[in-house]
């Protein structure tokens, strides 16, 4: 667990930001390198397009999970049975090749008091999303945050995901989906709440 949380990249120290003007000038750079002019005519704006693009693309990195998850509704403390959002869409980017992710998460948890609003459920996705990311660590990323801050009795995340880098380049597998699982608490400890979760993850 604290090498995931070592490796959150929102609580490590922040290296500073580049300029506007640096990042432009590296789209401008890789417009060469993909073989294109970046003076013509209709790639002139195209690195301002990318540095905006990129700010909202990898926005999760100026978010905390932490802060989305701290607002909980304790007058709902009686419920204590399963709650499970599915299908959670959300894009992603490989930290291997920049290319993205496009996925679906289905979050479940066991609380044990408070309750999460269900629109943060779906925020933390996004937060974890939205940076550079194997589906491996995004997944641990989602069940330890909610694990940590909610203190739940435990924490299920399925995430279904395609990897263009796996499809438009290298091996090139269309349509080849990666399932990850995590567990926390009672969900990796007994076996029928797991049972429970894919039941209900699956039931459509
Ligand atoms: N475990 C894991 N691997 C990923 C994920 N996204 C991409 N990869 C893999 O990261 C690996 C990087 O492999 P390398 O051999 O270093 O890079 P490469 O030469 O571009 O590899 P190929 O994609 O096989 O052409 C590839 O096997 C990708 O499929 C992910 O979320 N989790
Ligand atoms: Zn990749």
């Amino acid at each position: 667990m604290d090498a995931i949380v070592k490796n959150f990249p929102g609580t490590q120290e922040k290296q500073a930001r580049p300029t506007q003007q640096e990042a432009e000038e590296a789209v401008r750079v890789l417009l060469r390198w993909a073989g294109d002019d970046p003076s013509r005519e209709g790639l002139l704006d195209t690195p301002k397009r990318v540095a905006a693009s990129y700010r909202e693309l990898f926005s999760g990195y100026d978010l905390a999970a932490e802060d989305v998850l701290g607002r909980t509704f304790e007058e709902m403390s009686g419920f204590d049975d399963i709650v499970l959002v599915r299908d959670i869409p959300f894009f992603s980017h490989c930290e291997h090749h920049m290319l993205p992710i496009k996925g679906k998460a289905t979050i479940a948890y066991l609380p044990s008091g408070p309750v999460l609003g269900l629109s943060k459920i779906a925020r933390v996705v996004e937060i974890f999303g939205r940076r550079l990311q194997t589906q491996e660590n995004m997944t641990a990323q989602i069940a330890q945050a909610i694990q940590n801050t909610l203190k739940p009795r435990g924490v299920a995340v399925l995430i279904e995901a395609e990897h263009m880098c796996m499809e438009m380049r290298g091996v090139q597998k269309h349509g080849s989906h990666t399932l990850t699982t995590t567990f926390t608490g009672e969900f990796k400890t007994n076996a029928a709440e797991q049972a429970r979760f894919f039941t209900l993850a699956r039931n459509r």
